[in-house]
């Protein structure tokens, strides 16, 4: 028996539930579900109905939803190359995509302040290698376990295909309470993390990139990428690309430390200017005026906050663990931020708002668009009903439940999903790494040049109007506008400017998909059909390695 044909007769065998995506979703019925191949596992019957998944079974259901919809699609290109068996191929090719590659877990011991001796647990996973390197974020939470971590990877495989990051996805975590550890204790456990995780070849900048997540950032990706420098990676130029979001003289980018909160801000402007969808859901076009309410006010929830602020929005809500604050005459995210800072990280006081608790009651309160940007499972089947916002943006990765969409569908509510909307972080930080492996900061070698061509441009402009009007005062002279952004152009500029370009440009493939299999706002499933159709055609043309 051939390896395809028993993983064909292992597909049968296993008792599978035609579940299709449009039965689910209250679309319109285009395909039928006794015409698809393609099963959803047995093993994730329930998600659409539970109220507390396991983390990495929603992803997995939501990536075969996507592989449903796609069939026709993958069929089509394996007619291509006139397989034997092209349903046998294309079972083998998703079972590929939805399953994580390896998981490693270390646990090792730190001495402690106290001389007292801990062990710590630690994992980092990768998902998919389809493209190298694998990249994906570190945090620091006591959630931390294999099964979260192998999400979070899964995430990071299709945010980076549907964001066009060519990398695979990976993620890692420590599980710990950052705030019970001393800075020289938590310098400790992060260099030996990284020190872990190149002993077993885990790492490196041709194989898998740290970057930052929840409680991890340039302090933490600066002792990281120091730890790799001064051991396997001393000799290797390259090294600086091991890890994102490091301290910019370090090797870091201007701009990755606000990026997730600028391609999210970019991506509600898109979304915001298209009148169809708005009319849709019941909002006006345009970002000017409407409320929103943000959870979580860390890396994320405060630089997408303050965007939105200064693009005319208003922040009226922010939950946090401790306590939620409510302010319908809006939030200065700033002063919060500044708050925050001399309050020992609590927003709990703050003078700026009502306080309310449980602080993730906020969530439920009027407003126009919701952002949760904590943590995963949040919006669930239990409490998706009292969203009253029109429009979410996921900041944070896996906040609603399938569960959860399924409602939010029904209500007509928009849900601009984590694996295309918070992908300038990882957008940012692929940046990062071709800054390290080029050796040159973004604009170093072209902002003299750029400047002697506009100056040049304008000298031609005010000569040809001169001889044209035969008119020898006329005088063409820079706007304040291009003079400055000429004077003081910088890499950030470059780095924010592609960022809002790339998600443009995303939010558009994704609304593509959703129009090509008339899927309605269900932007998450055409944003998974946008990232797994690429993932496929990479495996099928690459050939599989399976004998
Ligand atoms: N950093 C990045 O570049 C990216 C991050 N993300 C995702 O965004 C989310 C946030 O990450 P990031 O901003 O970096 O993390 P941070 O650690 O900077 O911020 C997280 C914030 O959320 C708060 N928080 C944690 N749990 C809860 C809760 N249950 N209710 C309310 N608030 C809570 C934390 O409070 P406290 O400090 O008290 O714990 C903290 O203020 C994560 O899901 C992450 O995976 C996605 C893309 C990129
Ligand atoms: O920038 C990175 O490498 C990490 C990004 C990340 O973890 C995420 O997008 O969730």
């Amino acid at each position: 028996m051939t390896f395809l044909t028993a993983l064909k007769r292992a597909a049968n065998l296993r008792k599978c539930m035609p579940v299709t995506p449009l039965r689910l979703f209250a679309r319109p019925i285009s395909v039928s579900s006794s015409s698809l191949f393609h099963m959803i596992p047995e093993e994730l019957e329930s998600i659409p109905t539970d109220s507390d998944p396991q983390f990495s079974d929603m992803v997995k259901y939501n990536f075969h939803l996507s592989a449903q919809v796609l069939e026709d699609f993958f069929l089509e290109k394996l007619s291509q190359r006139k397989y034997k068996d092209p349903n046998a191929r294309m079972e083998a090719i998703i079972n590929i995509m939805s399953s994580c590659q390896s998981c490693l877990r270390i646990d090792f011991p730190i001495k402690r302040d106290n001389s007292q001796y801990e062990m710590i647990t630690s994992y980092r996973a990768h998902h998919c290698s389809h493209r190298t390197p694998m990249k994906g974020g570190v945090r620091y939470s006591l959630d931390v376990d294999a099964d979260e971590v192998e999400a979070l990877a899964a995430l990071m495989t299709y945010k980076n295909a549907c964001a066009n990051v060519p990398f695979g996805g990976s993620k890692g975590g420590i599980r710990i309470d950052p705030t019970c550890y001393s800075k020289t204790e938590l310098q400790t456990i992060t260099r030996r993390f990284l020190i872990e995780l190149t002993k077993h070849n885990y790492v490196g900048p041709a194989i898998d990139c740290i970057g930052p997540d929840m409680n991890t950032g340039p302090r933490e990706m600066g002792w990281m990428a120091d730890a790799y420098l001064k051991t396997l990676g001393f000799q290797n130029v390259d090294s600086a690309a091991v890890v994102s979001g490091k301290p910019l003289h370090l090797g870091g980018l201007r701009g990755r430390l606000s990026a997730t909160g600028r391609g999210m801000y970019a991506a509600a402007e898109f979304f915001l200017e298209d009148e169809e969808l708005m009319k849709k859901i019941g909002l006006t076009p345009g970002l000017k005026g409407k409320t929103f309410i943000v959870q979580g006010f860390g890396n994320v929830g405060y630089h997408v906050s303050r965007y939105l602020v200064r693009g005319g929005a208003k922040c009226v809500g922010v939950s946090e663990k401790d306590v939620g604050i409510y302010n319908p005459d809006g939030i200065e995210p700033e002063k919060l931020e500044e708050y925050r800072e001399s309050n020992k990280r609590s927003v709990k006081g703050f003078p700026g708002g009502k306080e309310v608790e449980p602080s993730i009651n906020v969530l439920f309160e009027q407003c126009d668009i919701l952002i949760p940007s904590a943590t995963e499972k949040i919006i669930t089947a239990d409490n998706a009903k009292a969203v009253k916002a029109k429009m979410i943006i996921e900041g944070a990765n896996g906040p609603t439940t399938p569960g959860a969409d399924k409602i939010l569908l029904e209500n007509n509510v928009l849900v601009l999903p984590d694996i295309y909307v918070n992908a300038g972080g990882v957008t940012a930080s692929y940046y990062e790494w071709l800054k390290n492996i080029n050796h040159v900061s973004f604009g170093k070698l072209s902002f003299g040049n750029e400047k002697e061509i506009a100056e040049l441009l304008l000298q031609s402009v005010e000569e040809s109007m001169k001889k044209e009007l035969n008119k020898d005062d006329i005088k063409v002279i820079m706007t304040k506008k291009l003079s400055n952004r000429m004077q003081e152009n910088s890499e950030k500029d470059i780095v924010l400017s592609s960022l809002a370009h790339n998600i443009r440009k995303s939010g558009k493939e994704v609304l593509q998909m959703a129009k090509d299999h008339d899927l309605g706002l269900n932007l998450r499933l055409a944003a998974y059909c946008n990232a797994t159709s690429k993932i496929f055609e990479t495996y099928e043309n690459a050939g599989l390695a399976i004998t």
